[in-house]
């Protein structure tokens, strides 16, 4: 098992979010976390990356504890992540952006490869590397952000709703992405608002409810769930 969650709360101060996460993810996945707004989907990829503290439970992370760990030590560990909002340098150009998410791994050869492949599998940002990241698209945004994360070589990808704010041509580009990410051996955990397609592309899958897990099952068994169905799909 790549990723073991268990029993995990969470929260900001006096405010429980996350009551008794369990999860699993095991490497060469793709997981969905699926649920409504205000769920704790962010909460708990924030909880992973420990940037909020774990109140109870454990983190495994690639047969370590990782909970109660610097941020940055959770990443050298191999976990990458691409949130909501994406935070790149703006005054910075596509290349150096994705330079700077290459620098955790001090191996120039790596990177040079893995920015030859991020620019294979996403060409625009090849085009337009000189371009400060701030003149990009929101679709564009994300691509860069995604590449980023992939520079640091992650055995983890956590991704926060890749598809908010997208022009429906664009998340359909980007959740394309997703296998070719997976065929290369990055294992991916994807928290999504979009139900119908974030459980399609995935293995398994998670929906949480009010800080809590009240599904689980394949994407398959997810998709045809009818309680699932009503309550995200409108079905
Ligand atoms: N900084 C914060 N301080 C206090 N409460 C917060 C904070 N951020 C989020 N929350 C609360 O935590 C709960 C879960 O929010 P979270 O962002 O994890 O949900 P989510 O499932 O990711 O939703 P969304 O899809 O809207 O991002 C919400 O009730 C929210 O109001």
């Amino acid at each position: 098992m790549l990723l073991e969650v268990k029993d995990v709360s969470s929260g900001y101060g006096d405010v429980q979010v996350l009551s008794g996460i369990t999860i699993n993810v095991d490497a060469g996945e793709i997981v969905s976390i699926v649920g409504a707004n205000g769920a704790g989907k962010t909460t708990l990829i924030r909880a992973i990356m420990g940037t909020l503290p774990v109140t109870k439970g454990q983190i495994q992370f690639d047969g370590k504890r990782i909970d109660g760990l610097a941020p940055h030590l959770i990443a050298r560990a191999g976990i990458a992540q691409v949130m909501e909002g994406r935070r790149l340098f703006g005054h910075m150009e596509v290349e150096d952006n994705l330079l700077v998410g290459g620098d955790i791994l001090n191996d120039k050869a790596q990177q040079r490869q893995n920015l030859d492949w991020i620019y294979s599998m996403f060409p625009r940002l090849k085009e337009r590397r000189r371009q400060l990241a701030r003149s990009f698209s929101g679709g564009e945004q994300q691509m860069l952000a995604i590449g980023r994360a992939l520079m640091t070589s992650p055995k983890l990808l956590l991704l926060d709703e890749p598809s908010i704010g997208l022009a429906p041509i664009m998340v359909k580009d980007i959740f394309e992405k997703l296998p070719l990410i997976q065929a290369r051996g990055v294992t991916i955990l994807l928290v999504e608002q979009d139900v119908h397609r974030s459980l399609s592309m995935s293995g398994r899958g998670y929906v949480m409810e009010h800080g809590e897990i009240v599904l689980a099952g394949t994407g398959q068994e997810l998709l045809s769930n009818e309680r699932l169905r009503q309550a995200y799909m409108g079905i």
